[in-house]
């Protein structure tokens, strides 16, 4: 991906056991205010049967526009609901059935990574995938019969190369990453917070959002300066059995 060429698109890639076990997906979002001011056009047009992207080159017309193709291409018209119905769905219905699955928003700043990762109450189709996430969980463990699930939730942050827990006491405090034989890599002393349901899990990510390291950028003047990435973890128990460890679902949003 040629970054300057996506100055207002994002990529979200999602890594799932489905029938490809990554995919890409590119969102184009509607100019800002600032750039309609400064009379920018649109340079960017897609195919959205084919998943395709095109790339004019300002003031060049006789050169063809730079071609690219995706997985899946969501256009400024297209909401965050139809994202995630199209692309998340079957990533967290499978973390529901015993797959890791992992969604990461990159792109640069102002590109709309909060907007589709956290998203907006109104309108509701514009809701983020992460909330979206949580209701899709709930929903699944709700129906399962004879089996008890724990849901626990971590948040976390990395800002300057430093690890920082957005949940935990001390907020400022720069964690470890370490390294388990078995278990793999994860953060020394990152907290767990057990949730009940949606509303906690809103509660609980709204309370880490208010501690992530924010600043002015050109392009956004609520620009979060670190990468993010808030991770649902599932446990199960049927009757007469042992607890057992599910798969967890990652979220990141890369600044
Ligand atoms: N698809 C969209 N439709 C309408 N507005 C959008 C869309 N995507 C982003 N925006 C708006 O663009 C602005 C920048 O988006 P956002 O804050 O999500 O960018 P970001 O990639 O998270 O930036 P940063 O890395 O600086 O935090 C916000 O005002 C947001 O509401």
């Amino acid at each position: 991906m040629v970054q300057n060429d996506f100055d207002h698109s994002l990529g979200l890639w999602l890594s799932y056991m489905g029938s490809e076990s990554v995919k890409v997906v590119v969102r184009c979002r509607p100019l800002n205010d600032r750039e309609k001011a400064l009379s920018c056009k649109m340079v960017l047009s897609m195919d959205l049967q084919r998943c395709q992207c095109f790339i004019e080159k300002p003031g060049a017309v006789d050169e063809p526009p730079k071609q690219f193709t995706f997985d899946g291409t969501y256009y400024i018209d297209q909401a965050t609901e139809q994202m995630y119905n199209e692309i998340a769905y079957p990533l967290v219905e499978g973390v529901t059935e015993g797959y890791n699955g992992t969604i990461f928003a990159y792109g640069q700043t102002g590109s709309g990574k909060s907007f589709t990762m956290q998203g907006v109450s109104e309108p509701a189709t514009q809701k983020g995938v992460i909330p979206r996430a949580f209701e899709h969980i709930f929903e699944s463990i709700q129906c399962a019969e004879n089996t008890k699930f724990l849901v626990r939730a971590s948040y976390l942050e990395i800002y300057n190369e430093e690890i920082r827990d957005l949940l935990g006491s001390d907020t400022k405090q720069r964690l470890e990453l370490k390294e388990h034989p078995e278990h793999g890599v994860y953060v020394r002393d990152l907290s767990m917070h057990t949730v009940h349901s949606v509303g906690e899990c809103e509660r609980i990510i709204e309370k880490g959002w208010r501690n992530r390291a924010v600043g002015y950028t050109l392009m956004n003047k609520d620009s979060s300066r670190s990468h993010s990435i808030f991770t649902i973890h599932l446990e199960s128990c049927s009757t007469g059995e042992l607890i057992r460890s599910l798969p967890s679902l990652y979220l990141f949003s890369l600044c």
